[in-house]
């Protein structure tokens, strides 16, 4: 099955575009379950493994951060294998792990991601050149979200930056990206930020057909009725990131997974209009 048609599944199965970012941080986790399991690296798997159980009927996809895995060393990695084989099959895996070097060093990126951990995206930086993505492109079941135009305030520093041309910096990388997908059996697709939406539309026009990967909804205040206007036209599928609006709805209450399964289902609802597009589109 192609990346497409998994993400397609996934959308029609779940009715719903939302991905539930899973960024596990001990000291924020609700304090009846660290009670529980002193021990970090099992206490961050028990917490993603509820989180993952509760809210699958409400996402398309998950994309756990490794950031937050590799901050406890091995432990960390461990609890990474085990959350990843706890998501369902019918879900879409997303490694958010900004990787990118040389192409010797990324083939041995691809190789923990695709082969060993089972990823179905990976989230690339592509500030060292298309070799460094090249490596990602070569499996129809797997796709890379190519850094873009980021949620946070630094994309100015770099990605909306005129260069040659008069164009961004976002916009070139979109359109090399749109160029090289003709050759590439991996989809190419690109993370852009919720909070950007007055900058989106010419990224959108030059790869047009980009499955998106959006973070910055929730806790980074990205607009949804924004987000519904500019991807009106967007042919690829737009997949919006929340992470820790979800994960902490329930602060230290005893019966925290109830908020979290709410906050899910209540940002499902938002995206009603954005998601039934796309459902209708896979169908
Ligand atoms: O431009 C980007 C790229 C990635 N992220 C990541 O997404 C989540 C957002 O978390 P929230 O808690 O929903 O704010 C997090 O893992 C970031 O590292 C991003 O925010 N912006």
């Amino acid at each position: 099955m192609t990346f497409t048609d998994k993400l397609t599944r996934a959308v029609q199965s779940s009715g719903s575009v939302l991905c539930a970012g899973l960024d596990p941080d001990p000291d924020r986790i609700p304090k009846p379950l660290r009670d529980q399991i002193p021990d970090e690296g099992r206490l961050i798997f028990e917490f993603c493994r509820r989180v993952i159980e509760a809210v699958k009927p409400h996402v398309c996809a998950f994309k756990p951060n490794l950031a937050f895995f590799e901050a406890l060393g091995a432990p960390g990695w461990n609890a990474l294998e085990q959350v990843i084989d706890s998501i369902p099959s019918n879900r879409v895996v997303i490694a958010d792990a900004k990787r990118g070097d040389i192409g010797n060093t990324a083939g041995k990126y691809r190789e923990a991601f695709f082969d060993r951990l089972g990823a179905d995206a990976i989230t690339l930086n592509p500030l060292m050149g298309m070799d460094t993505i090249q490596p990602f492109t070569h499996y129809p079941d797997k796709a890379v979200f190519v850094l873009t135009l980021t949620s946070n305030e630094g994309a100015a520093d770099f990605f909306k930056q005129r260069i040659e041309g008069g164009s961004s910096l976002s916009q070139y990388i979109a359109g090399e990206l749109s160029r090289y997908q003709v050759q590439s059996a991996a989809h190419l697709g690109m993370v852009l930020g919720a909070t950007q939406t007055t900058n989106l539309q010419p990224l959108l026009k030059a790869h047009p057909n980009a499955h998106l990967l959006i973070p910055g909804v929730g806790t980074q205040g990205g607009s949804i009725p924004d987000l519904e206007k500019v991807l009106e036209n967007h042919k690829g599928v737009p997949i919006i990131n929340s992470s820790r609006s979800i994960l902490y709805a329930g602060r230290d209450n005893e019966d925290w997974i109830r908020y979290v399964t709410d906050q899910a289902v209540q940002l499902k609802e938002s995206l009603h209009t954005i998601s039934s597009r796309y459902a209708k589109k896979a169908s």
